[in-house]
């Protein structure tokens, strides 16, 4: 099946194709496409979505399990993951409009949810705070599959067939792999008045065509659903589109830790990008109550086990020093206003520990980096695990940069502290890096 014949009952932009180009697939123009012109027009019908399953007969049956509030609720993510296995494993689903675009999917994703240790792209990510992430996803993802797995065997022995498929008919590894079809191609569609008026409702969806567009954050194209005709246009922005070039998709502003696990690849000089650190406000922390509660009056945002982000300009978050300022003092010594207090010797310490902390964490990432580019000789012809690696390294090295950016930030502000002194480090913070909330919903 090609992947541009399965669109031509839709209303495409004549110079426009789905192909495959040095390997990657996307959307290219064939023809110079002038700004702000339509460039598909997509029916709502043939996209797949928690709505369009539920008035199909086998899954409106489904919907008791649906209460958003109940234990044994089904998320939407779960729902297009069990209809993306139906298509691609049985015939149950054959009369969707969506059917044979599933059959389009990749299949392998490049995200580190995949990645099997020892290979070279999981020990380039060893130390950096995307491994702890990825753990933490997988351990969760596990967790829902056990739980949707008892689902779909409650709903079969209450329900004459067709049965959904359970145990070997859907194992993990087929359930991880229509969910990263869901974090990798879902779009976010708004359904609302018209120009100007609010957005009603927004739903999560996986709309053929549009998930064949690669992302570059240059992009202007964009999609917008038309309540007159039911349809979803794609359109291709302020800016003309060249003539043989790819047509992209802007996917917002991304890490690439977001990136790198819900779409598998990432991008050098990633203007978005961050690291997560934590600095934990841990139950038996003396005063854990009146410290979280000065930060919180003095940072209205500020959640306690919440992680900060460092940034690739070396920003050092107000917050992040202000909680390694409260942090060590007793509980007799909090102020009662609002201010943190800073002293020179509480300056000092705030500052060493955080420089201790980022000593450690970003010689763990350059070593396992050096560790693996030692090894790239050793495996001539894998071409492919070089390929994963490559997003893993620019991953990696992207965290180094920041991390190393963030410690020269922090020696130049100890030094003028410290008037150059060696200050002795008076607090043991222990600062971690962690996931950056795992189950966090994909944009
Ligand atoms: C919405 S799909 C786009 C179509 C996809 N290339 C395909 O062949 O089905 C998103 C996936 O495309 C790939 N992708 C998107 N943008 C990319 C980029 N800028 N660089 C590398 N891969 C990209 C990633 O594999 C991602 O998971």
């Amino acid at each position: 099946m090609s992947a541009s014949s399965v669109y031509s009952s839709f209303t495409l932009h004549p110079s426009l194709a789905v192909f495959s180009q040095d390997g990657k697939r996307g959307v290219y123009s064939s023809d110079d496409i002038e700004e702000n012109t339509v460039l598909a027009k997509i029916p709502l019908s043939a996209t797949l979505s928690k709505t369009q399953l539920l008035s199909h007969p086998l899954f409106s049956s489904l919907s008791s399990f649906l209460s958003p509030t109940g234990p044994s609720s089904l998320s939407t993510d779960d729902l297009l993951a069990v209809a993306i296995h139906l298509c691609r494993t049985t015939a149950l689903l054959d009369t969707i409009s969506f059917n044979p675009f599933a059959k389009l999917f990749p299949r392998t994703y490049k995200s580190p949810i995949f990645f099997a240790p020892g290979s070279l792209s999981y020990d380039a990510l060893r130390g950096t705070s995307l491994l702890r992430t990825t753990q933490v996803l997988q351990g969760q993802i596990q967790q829902d599959h056990e739980r949707l797995n008892s689902l779909l065997k409650q709903y079969n022995s209450l329900h004459e067939e067709p049965h959904f498929p359970v145990d070997e008919d859907f194992p993990l590894e087929c359930y991880v792999h229509s969910l990263f079809s869901v974090y990798s191609r879902g779009a976010d569609v708004n359904f609302g008045g018209g120009d100007g008026e609010e957005v009603v409702n927004r739903e999560r969806m996986i709309v053929p065509f549009l998930d064949m567009f690669n992302h570059s954050s240059e992009s202007e194209v964009h999609y917008k659903y038309s309540a007159d005709s039911s349809d979803i246009y794609i359109y291709s922005g302020a800016s003309p589109i060249k003539a043989g070039a790819e047509v992209h998709l802007n996917y917002g502003p991304v890490p690439n830790s977001k990136l790198l696990l819900f779409y598998g690849f990432s991008i050098q000089d990633n203007k978005e990008d961050f690291v997560d650190i934590y600095v934990p406000l841990q139950e038996g922390v003396p005063g854990r109550e009146e410290k979280a509660k000065l930060l919180q009056e003095t940072f209205p945002g500020f959640i306690p086990n919440a992680p900060f982000q460092l940034k690739s300009d070396g920003s050092l978050p107000c917050s992040l020093l202000s909680l390694l300022r409260v942090l060590p003092l007793p509980p007799s010594s909090l102020p009662s206003d609002v201010m943190v207090p800073i002293s020179a010797e509480s300056e000092a310490s705030a500052l060493s520990a955080l420089e201790a902390a980022l000593e450690s964490m970003s010689q763990n990432v350059a070593i396992s980096l050096l560790e693996v580019a030692g090894r790239i000789e050793d495996r001539e012809g894998v071409e492919e695990e070089k390929e994963d690696y490559e997003f893993a390294r620019i991953y990696a090295e992207s965290e180094l940069q920041i991390l190393s950016t963030t410690l020269g930030v922090v020696r130049e502000a100890k030094e003028k502290e410290t008037g150059g002194k060696q200050e002795e480090v008076q607090v043991e913070v222990q600062v971690e890096m962690v996931k950056e909330g795992a189950m966090e919903s994909v944009d």
